[in-house]
Parts: C-alpha cells; structure tokens; sequence
C-alpha cells in the first residue's frame, strides 16, 4: 500500500504535486489536500479525484505533509499541524516547498525529532517534468531523503545539495521557468507584431522551445558522445556564418541578453535570502 501524502495548500505548486502524482498513476485515494480556500479545495478534489481535508486529519493521517503555502503562511500552518502532532506517535516526515525557509527554522515550529526535508520543485511537476532540489534537515536521514526522492521522482528529477545553495537553485530552477515562458511570450509577441498569426506564431515557438529542450537533454545532441550537450555548441550548430541566427545573437548580445540574466538570477537568490530571514 503506498504512503499517504498531505498537501497544505492547494495553490499552484500544491496543485502541480498533486495533479503530476496522479497522472504519474498514484492512487488518489493516498492523496490528501488542505485548502484554505473551499472553492479551491472543491475544484482540487473534482478534477484530481483527491480529499480535501482539515490541517489536524492531514497532520493524523499523512506519512509524508508536504508544505506547500506562502513563505508568509508557512509558521500560522506550521504551529496548526505542531498542535495535533504533539499527541500523535505518528509522525510523517515534513517536505517544506517554501522558498527562503530554512529547514532549522521550520523544525523549531515542530515537536522535537520531525524529520524535514527542504525541497524546491517547480511547476513542470504537473507533466512529470519537475526539477527538485532537496536538502535535508537535522533529524532526516537517509531512510526519509530517500523516501522524498522516491516520491517526487514520480514526478520529475531530483537532485541533493547543501541547504546553502537552496537560494540559488530557488532562483535556477524554482523560478527559472518563469524565465522560459517570458522569453517564449516575447518571442510570440514580435512575430505577431511582424505580422504573423498568434495562432501560428504560438505553435512555432512552443515547438522550438518543446525541440530545443530535447536536443538539451539528449546526450550526444551536441555531437559528443558521453558528454552533457554544452548550450554553447548547440547554438553554434544553429548560427551559420554570416547568416540570420548570428544577426539575431548580435542584437541580444548588445542589448545586453546575458548580464539581464545574470541579474534576474541574482535577484531572485536575494529575494530568497530575504523570505527567509523576513518568515524563517
Ligand atoms: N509557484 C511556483 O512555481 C513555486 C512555488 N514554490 C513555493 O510553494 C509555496 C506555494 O506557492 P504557490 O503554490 O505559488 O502559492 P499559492 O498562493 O498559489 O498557493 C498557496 C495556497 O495555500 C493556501 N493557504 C494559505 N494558508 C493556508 C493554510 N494554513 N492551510 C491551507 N492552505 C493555506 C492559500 O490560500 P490563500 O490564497 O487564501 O492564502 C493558497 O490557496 C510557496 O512557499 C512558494 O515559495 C516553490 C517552487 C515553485
Ligand atoms: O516566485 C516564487 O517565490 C516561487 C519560488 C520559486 C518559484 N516560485
């Protein structure tokens, strides 16, 4: 019988756990949400098949609570689940996916010896596609780090790092989507502007995104065998001399493409950073 996984809160990384362990083929019967939000919970349980149910039933029955609200919600939520697991001598391991909270700081709202991981997914979660970053608390051990990869594997990769570079990878992979789809957005809205259909310029830059990340994830894509492809040798394969590609690299290059990146990234590390030290 698999574990029963707890959810607090049915937002959009809640819901992105949530609908991407389903679709991965986990029973939902083993799916439990808290919602603060009843119109939100409702519409969590019709379309994932999963029960809705309050903090004090999710901290009884859960084997693993996962928290997934606002870094400012996170201490209200967790002293509610505290509260119930004081008389439990059961108690699940917490998987925390709020950005910038440390895991000492999540475990000082716990009762003693709660095992914590700290994990930043991201929203590809919903179509098996996440990227997750774990680290482990004080009381995690290998059985519960374990026991966290197994369950987010479901639904995407994961990978471990020391708690120092969570913000970082808070701002690589956490947020780094964000970055895709505004490029994406961008792309589409100067191909309307030159006059192509949304339609069709929706269709052919949805597609070079989906097939650039192919040949980025592919091993030998970049015609070295046994090597990770290298995005430097991949963009020159697209850049003939002389020719469009080069004219477009030119222009992103003197507006200054990579130090606007360089900065968002920083930014959001220090956003992070911030969360933490404002709710941690
Ligand atoms: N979105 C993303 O791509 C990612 C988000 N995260 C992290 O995940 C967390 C959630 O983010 P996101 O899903 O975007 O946020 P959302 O605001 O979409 O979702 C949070 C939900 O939790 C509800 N809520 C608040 N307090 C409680 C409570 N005590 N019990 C039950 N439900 C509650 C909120 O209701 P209400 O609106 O009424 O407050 C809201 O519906 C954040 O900590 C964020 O840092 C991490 C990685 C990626
Ligand atoms: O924007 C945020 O704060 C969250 C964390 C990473 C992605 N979304």
């Amino acid at each position: 019988m698999s574990s029963t996984v707890g959810v607090l809160g049915g937002g959009k990384i809640g819901e992105a756990l949530l609908g991407g362990l389903v679709s991965a083929g986990r029973d939902p019967g083993s799916l439990l949400v808290v919602e603060a939000v009843a119109a939100r919970a409702a519409e969590l349980t019709e379309r994932h098949g999963i029960t809705a149910v309050d903090v004090a039933e999710a901290a009884r029955r859960a084997d693993v609570l996962v928290v997934a609200v606002k870094p400012g919600d996170v201490p209200g939520a967790l002293d509610e689940v505290s509260q119930t697991l004081g008389g439990c001598a059961d108690r699940p391991t917490v998987i925390s996916l709020a950005a910038g909270i440390p895991t000492s700081a999540i475990e000082a709202r716990l009762p003693a010896g709660v095992p914590v991981v700290r994990v930043m997914p991201n929203t590809p979660m919903l179509v098996g596609r996440a990227m997750c970053v774990l680290s482990p608390g004080a009381a995690a051990g290998d059985a519960e780090l374990a026991a966290a990869e197994e369950l987010l594997g479901a639904v995407g990769r994961t990978v471990r790092v020391a708690e120092a570079q969570q913000d970082l990878a808070t701002a690589l992979s956490g947020s780094g989507p964000a970055y895709v789809f505004l490029l994406a957005e961008a792309m589409i809205d100067a191909g309307v502007a030159l006059g192509l259909p949304r339609p069709v310029a929706t269709e052919l830059v949805t597609a070079t995104v989906e097939g650039a990340g192919g040949l980025l994830t592919t091993p030998g894509s970049d015609g070295r065998e046994g090597a990770a492809p290298h995005p430097g040798l991949l963009r020159e394969a697209v850049t003939s001399p002389g020719g469009t590609t080069a004219a477009a690299l030119g222009s992103l290059e003197a507006d200054g493409l990579r130090a606007a990146l360089a900065r968002a990234v920083t930014a959001a590390r220090d956003r992070s950073v911030a969360l933490g030290e404002q709710y941690g």
